[in-house]
């Protein structure tokens, strides 16, 4: 099995810039999420790669090789995508063997066709039009047609994306291992987050055409590189506040809404930094009616409930608002109350005013 390289890979379509100095690595077995906003370039990534187009500037290698100015039938690269593309005209037996590229005798491709279908559960759907397959049985039969040819590369366009969310819930389950089976060096797109962390070895976090970070999904959740990262992962996102962190009597301070608040150890490097954006989740906030040290005083404003957790939407004395997240059944605020909000100093993010750029001490939260 082979590994997949991209090096410095540049693209544009006249003006737009799609792909910037693009650099990665994805080893056989191991599943990379490609994952960002919409139009930062996951989908021109993945098409370079395949071979729709070729790239500007730079190399993709497979095993070692180059593959740029290969034809796409010969890069050893299976593909799925979000709108399932299946023939019409074929049933899904004949989608699923059109995977395979290399002639084979009639009753081995049967084997093959079966034996994935199986892993996939669609055997009992092979005779069956792509007209008469739920939107579930599409996208497992055009995952079945990727990976029959046994692909040294396997690309992912957002496959959960047209499926229900029972359907996508059980998947996000299934996929890694099944993926894993087949030892392709595998390249996932997403636009979730959840998705990502929940199927990803390391998630590529591309934002306008650049990697801004590429790590273990835990890693990006506690520790991202910028503030730009740390608002893509989380729901409700991130809370910010504008602080300028000060050094003294063994840690490092800042005011939030009016209130003094310890962050963390002294950290002088911080401290020179100037301004910065205060991060903080809302699954970090503390909500107490007890006043006392690092407590930040603010009004409930509304309560929504969100899967299993209630979001508080609080207001400072400064007119900035914060959100909370709360188990459904912790002791809970009502609308309208006054309340003090703490955070645990370990909690805090801060990141660099004029880049964004995260700085300071390393953190050492776990992903939630
Ligand atoms: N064939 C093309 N010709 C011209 N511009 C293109 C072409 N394909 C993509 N682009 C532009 O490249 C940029 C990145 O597009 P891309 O489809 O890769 O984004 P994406 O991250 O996959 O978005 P989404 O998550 O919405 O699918 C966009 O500005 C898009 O308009």
């Amino acid at each position: 099995m082979a590994r997949l390289e991209l090096n410095a890979v540049g693209k544009s379509f006249g003006p737009v810039r799609c792909a910037e100095d693009l650099s990665l690595a994805v080893e056989p077995g191991e599943i990379v999420a490609v994952f960002g906003p919409s139009g930062s370039g996951k989908t021109v990534l993945l098409r370079m790669i395949a071979g729709m187009f070729e790239p500007d500037e730079g190399d993709i290698l497979v095993g070692g090789q180059s593959i740029v100015g290969a034809p796409p039938e010969r890069r050893g690269i299976g593909m799925a995508f979000q709108n399932f593309a299946l023939f019409p005209h074929m049933s899904a037996q004949d989608n699923i063997a059109s995977g395979l590229r290399a002639r084979a005798a009639a009753g081995e491709v049967a084997a093959r066709v079966k034996s994935i279908s199986r892993l996939l559960k669609i055997e009992h759907v092979l005779g069956h039009m792509p007209r008469e397959l739920s939107n579930g049985q599409k996208q497992r039969t055009a995952l079945a047609r990727a990976l029959i040819g046994n692909p040294e590369v396997l690309l992912l366009d957002d496959p959960l994306r047209n499926v229900d969310a029972k359907l996508r819930y059980e998947m996000r389950l299934e996929l890694p291992s099944l993926l894993r089976r087949s030892s392709a060096a595998v390249l996932y797109v997403t636009q979730d987050y959840r998705e990502a962390m929940a199927i990803a070895d390391r998630i590529a976090v591309l934002i306008g055409g650049r990697l801004v970070q590429v790590a273990r999904p835990e890693e990006i959740y506690a520790r991202p590189a910028s503030v730009a990262v740390a608002r893509l992962f989380g729901d409700p996102s991130i809370n910010l506040a504008e602080v300028e962190p000060v050094a003294g009597q063994g840690s490092l301070n800042a005011e939030v809404a009016g209130t003094p608040v310890r962050l963390d150890a002294a950290d002088r490097q911080v401290a020179d930094h100037g301004p910065c954006w205060l991060g903080v989740r809302p699954d970090d906030l503390l909500i107490s009616r007890q006043a006392g040290e690092n407590a930040i005083p603010a009004r409930v404003v509304a309560i929504t409930p969100m899967h299993e957790k209630a979001v508080l939407l609080l207001r400072f004395s400064d007119g900035s608002e914060w959100l909370a997240a709360l188990p459904q059944n912790s002791a809970m605020a009502s609308a309208e109350d006054g309340v003090f909000v703490r955070f645990a100093p370990e909690a805090a993010l801060l990141f660099d005013r004029a880049t964004g750029l995260r700085v300071g001490l390393p953190h050492r939260r776990q992903a939630a």
